[in-house]
């Protein structure tokens, strides 16, 4: 096991977990978590068994990239004003990388028991597995039986799997039995599956490799709650409006068996990009399942109205954590000049969503920034303009139960477990409680660095 940290020029490093030699074929993988604000490249090395001459060198180089002045200085004017004491801490987080959490989603059509072990073992554990939002979507009656599934070869996951993964002595544990009913589970009641640490520890991410489907997806954990909000039931017909790089799409997929997902994505690249993720993390079973379209987010719903049970509107914005990071002021300044459309674009998103879904179905919209223009406002703004459009609420659903994991906007003025529902009055925010009730924000902050992530539900009257 080699473990190299170069350039690091304080003590204040501390690596607080045992390194793990993970026995899982065809690879073996040792690594480790490190914790430290000033070490700016650590050098993981991995082995393979077929011996040293295989052996790989991953590094990853966190370069003290610098924020960019003139964003800082207007999240600092607009975000103060919202979100009141909360942006100090939040800004703190934004500005720290080394302290930011991921989450690592598993594939539940790819064999993944070896990946849960090698989380658990290093403290990670499951982010949504007791939650009362998992058991609101595992109440879902299954339709396809283990067999049917098999049948229909969308798992890779074969029941013995576990059987090779013995303990030292050769004998299979009672850990390994326990992995044996969560996979049967997970193969006839499909779940959304992340793991998270309450530490900011780096997990590699997943190469490709030819002819298998990745194990997990590497994501910000704040990401899934649209997705949990979306409620997909097996054989529901779903449009991801604005698609790549996939994240959202390949999350939806682990919670139900959709008759339909129709991934929407304009801009070329980004649907390569798309297509990749697709490829990497669905069998070709769902090729006639999953598919991927290259409209205008904002016609679609003129071409296709009423088509869909459930739309989900993850809208471009001003990504706050990447725009903090914008490779230089002009870049930075560039954005800034831009922001100022972004309203009206997600506005028209929002409203083709509307005409897309039937009545009776569901929209979530949804961005990853802060900024009140660009969530609350836009709810507010499709609200008054349709009048089939009828306002969810997610504060019972997911923000109260789920406050363990994520800090939410307004949170308790101690910043402890306590949420307080958005019809009291907002105690550290001067956005009104009227405002709060037009969706729910995930507010970056220490220990939980989620978000940011806005969302709100609207459902089409009948
Ligand atoms: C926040 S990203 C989506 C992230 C994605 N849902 C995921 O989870 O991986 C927003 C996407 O919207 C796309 N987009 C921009 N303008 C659009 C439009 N008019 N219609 C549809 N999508 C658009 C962008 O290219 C970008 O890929």
């Amino acid at each position: 096991m080699t473990l190299i940290l170069q350039s690091f020029n304080s003590t204040r490093m501390l690596i607080y977990h045992q390194f793990l030699q993970c026995p899982s074929p065809p690879w073996r993988l040792w690594s480790c978590c490190v914790h430290c604000h000033t070490v700016s490249e650590v050098v993981l090395q991995l082995s393979d068994q077929k011996g040293p001459s295989n052996n790989q060198v991953i590094k990853r180089r966190r370069k003290e990239r610098p924020s960019c002045p003139s964003v800082l200085d207007r999240f600092d004017e607009q975000y103060s004003q919202e979100l009141g004491d909360l942006w100090a801490s939040s800004r703190a987080v934004l500005l720290d990388p080394h302290s930011w959490q991921y989450g690592v989603m598993l594939n539940r059509f790819s064999a993944v028991t070896d990946i849960t072990q090698i989380l658990q073992s290093q403290g990670f554990s499951s982010l949504l597995l007791q939650t009362h939002v998992s058991r609101v979507l595992s109440n879902a009656p299954p339709i396809v039986s283990n067999t049917e599934y098999k049948a229909g070869n969308e798992s890779v996951l074969p029941t013995t799997y576990v059987s090779k993964c013995p303990r030292d002595d050769g004998t299979t544990n009672a850990f390994s039995q326990e992995l044996q009913l969560e996979s049967s589970l997970r193969l006839s009641r499909p779940s959304l599956q992340c793991y998270i640490h309450p530490y900011p520890l780096w997990f590699p991410s997943q190469a490709h490799r030819p002819g298998q489907l990745k194990q997990y997806y590497l994501l910000n954990a704040a990401s899934l709650l649209p997705v949990l909000a979306l409620h997909v039931r097996d054989g529901e017909k779903v449009l991801d409006l604005c698609s790549a790089p996939g994240g959202k799409a390949i999350a939806i997929m682990q919670c139900a068996k959709p008759a339909l997902l129709c991934c929407n994505e304009p801009d070329p690249h980004r649907r390569d990009w798309l297509s990749r993720t697709l490829e990497s993390f669905l069998p070709h079973s769902l090729n006639t399942r999953v598919i991927v379209s290259a409209q205008d987010g904002c016609y679609f719903g003129q071409h296709e109205a009423g088509t869909y049970d459930k739309v989900l509107v993850d809208a471009p914005c001003s990504n706050d954590r990447s725009w903090l990071y914008s490779s230089s002021s002009q870049q930075g300044e560039q954005r800034l000049k831009e922001r100022s459309r972004l309203p009206a674009l997600q506005a028209q998103l929002l409203r083709s969503a509307m005409s897309a879904v039937r009545p009776g179905g569901v929209v979530v919209y949804s961005t990853c920034t802060l900024s009140s223009s660009e969530n609350f406002a836009v709810v507010e703004t499709v609200l008054n303009d349709c009048p089939e459009a009828e306002l969810e609420d997610l504060w019972e659903e997911i923000a109260i139960p789920l406050s363990k994991y994520f800090t939410f906007s307004p949170a308790h003025p101690d910043h402890g477990q306590t949420l307080h529902k958005p019809p009291l009055q907002p105690q550290n925010s001067t956005l009104s409680s009227y405002q709060h009730r037009l969706g729910i924000l995930v507010v970056p902050q220490p220990g939980k660095t989620w978000g940011p992530m806005f969302l709100s539900r609207i459902r089409r009257r009948k």
